[in-house]
């Protein structure tokens, strides 16, 4: 059985009070709405500068707290960088892996993906995967394989026990932060693909238990097309994530209604 996941990445937004506000908003307005409700898993991603002050604020509620990226040594001479173990101390249970952002703005590659993906693992997170095309494979016909190859490659060292505790995220480049989206029959083919490849992997029960989410452009107006869609799981969402009546409100959006979740398995 799945359980849905709203996930807000904040990216390089807000600083500490902003920060704290916004986490504080996300809380309340749960609490108000979804009192006692496990139906929906929901969790947020603030920069690294402010994960512990939003941490202070989600604990001890059901809201988890994410990461945005990490390294994949624990420690070391690695100016800039960030260890899964720093994250672990700071009380993070997700960490968004291969974001669209890391792989085209700062060059990270596949391999470098799977490093941190077994890194993240390694030290108990629950890694958000993400994986998407760019325009460019989407006009050539080749957005399934561009994916694909993603997902191959980053999975390549992981054991089924481990493929489990997945969440992907695809996340089509030409759709985040551009007010474009994909349809949410799309979204839902190309959620099927990655599960399919999970199968072909591993073996059928890691592929039915696998959260696969959408990200690109999600807000409170198209939420649901998403959310409909048998294979998808829930949401990664950005600058619609930055508002706290509009996250919860997809929030609620995306609870499952009482009763096995999507999946089954
Ligand atoms: O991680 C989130 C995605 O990059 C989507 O961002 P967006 O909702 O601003 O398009």
């Amino acid at each position: 059985m799945r359980r849905p996941l709203m996930a807000g990445n904040w990216k390089m937004h807000l600083t500490l009070d902003a920060a704290q506000a916004l986490a504080r908003g996300v809380v309340e307005g749960l609490e108000r709405a979804l009192p006692g409700d496990d139906g929906v898993e929901v969790a947020l991603c603030p920069p690294f500068t402010a994960l512990e002050r939003v941490g202070r604020v989600l604990e001890g509620t059901p809201v988890a707290l994410g990461a945005q990226d990490l390294f994949w040594e624990d420690q070391g001479a690695y100016t800039g960088e960030v260890s899964g173990l720093q994250l672990v101390d700071l009380g993070c249970r997700y960490v968004i892996v291969g974001h669209s952002e890391r792989r085209h703005v700062f060059g990270e590659s596949n391999q470098a993906v799977q490093r941190k993906l077994g890194a993240a693992l390694r030290h108990g997170l629950a890694p958000i995967l993400c994986v998407g095309e760019r325009i460019e494979e989407r006009r050539a016909g080749r957005a399934d394989s561009w994916v694909q190859d993603q997902l191959r490659t980053a999975v390549a060292e992981l054991k089924p026990g481990e493929a489990r505790r997945l969440t992907i995220a695809y996340e089509p480049v030409w759709a985040i932060g551009t007010g474009e989206h994909a349809s949410g029959e799309e979204a839902n083919r190309m959620a099927g693909v990655i599960r399919s490849l999970l199968e072909e992997l591993f073996d059928a029960q890691v592929a039915a238990a696998v959260r696969i989410l959408y990200g690109g452009s999600v807000k409170p107006a198209n939420v649901g097309e998403f959310l409909a869609q048998p294979q998808v799981d829930g949401a990664l969402v950005g600058g619609a994530s930055l508002e706290a009546e509009g996250f919860v409100a997809m929030a609620v959006e995306a609870r499952a209604p009482k009763g096995p979740g999507k999946g089954g398995a």
